[in-house]
């Protein structure tokens, strides 16, 4: 583990914004952190990145200092510098005295990569929310980093340009560890190899998304049928193994207690139904339903 937590707790007077957090993050990993507002998320990757002290509890990080890097959530700049000169002045921070020199193409690549090649030479001052959350990402990743923690870091970004940020996460992976906060669960969902979901000051859950989907979200059917969806409804709802059944367009949205109760009945009730049946499958469960039954 690169990051490691134990019980790690801050309390601003009596209000906790951290509650007991035993986070794992494995090196080379993707790994997100999901919540809704004044869960906790800005606070543990400012205490990671050494920003804030914790009230209590452990913390280890096993990267140089120097070798941690942090993008805040609305990252700032003076105004009167470049786009280039912003990510040269960090690269020469990243590298300290005795670090390799960083070369203008590399900074003009990281510039390019972040999607900011034809601004580079304008005063930042002149930049959007959106352009100046990427040149925070460039000036972030321009030091090769072996740890970044990223605060939002696509919050400020139009559809594509979210697109962007999150292929160039996806692109650090097995070269960096990256920790990065999200509310769009769509995004941690697609880039993360771990995923860690908190609420008020708790991390409820840690793991691969494919271990948070599993066994979570009530498994469910979908059914698309030619017409008499009524009957087919009300004959389902007298089955002891459905738990809920919801119309929806052109059929039904069946709850069931396990997949092997609807493996074993559920074609044979609609077929005694005379349901005429156009498709039947199992509904994907997606973060989305699984965050908002641990949220619930
Ligand atoms: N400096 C501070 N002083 C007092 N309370 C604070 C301070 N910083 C954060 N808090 C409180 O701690 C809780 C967690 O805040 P934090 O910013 O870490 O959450 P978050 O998950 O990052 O939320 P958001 O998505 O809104 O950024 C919130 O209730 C917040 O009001």
């Amino acid at each position: 583990m690169i990051v490691h937590t134990a019980g790690l707790t801050k309390r601003y007077g009596t209000h906790a914004a951290l509650d007991g957090v035993d986070l794992s993050v494995p090196a080379g990993s993707v790994y997100g952190l999901v919540g809704p507002n004044g869960a906790g998320k800005t606070t543990l990757l400012g205490i990671l990145a050494g920003l804030r002290r914790p009230t209590s509890g452990e913390i280890g990080v096993s990267a140089a200092r120097s070798r941690v890097a942090m993008l805040p959530d609305t990252p700032q700049f003076d105004p009167w510098l470049t786009g280039r000169e912003v990510v040269l002045l960090a690269a020469h921070l990243a590298a300290g005295p005795d670090g390799r020199p960083v070369t203008a193409e590399r900074a003009d690549a990281v510039l390019a990569d972040s999607g900011l090649a034809d601004a580079a030479d304008r005063r930042v001052g002149g930049y959007s929310r959106g352009m100046l959350q990427r040149l925070g990402f460039a000036a972030t990743v321009v030091g090769d980093p072996e740890l970044l923690l990223l605060d939002e870091p696509a919050s400020a970004l139009d559809p594509i340009g979210r697109r962007e940020v999150l292929d160039l996460i996806a692109r650090l992976r097995g070269r960096a560890t990256v920790v990065f906060s999200s509310h769009i669960l769509a995004d941690v969902q697609e880039v993360c190899d771990r995923i860690g979901i908190m609420r008020e000051g708790r991390l409820l859950f840690q793991g691969t998304v494919e271990d948070l989907l599993v066994g979570r979200a009530t498994p469910a059917y979908r059914v698309r049928l030619r017409g008499g969806v009524p009957e087919v409804e009300a004959r389902l709802r007298d089955q002891p193994w459905v738990t809920d059944v919801r119309p929806e367009a052109g059929g039904l949205l069946v709850g069931v207690r396990t997949v092997t109760d609807a493996e074993t009945h559920l074609a044979g009730v609609l077929a005694a139904a005379g349901a005429q049946v156009i498709s039947l499958g199992p509904r994907e469960a997606d973060l989305e339903d699984v965050f908002l039954e641990l949220m619930s």
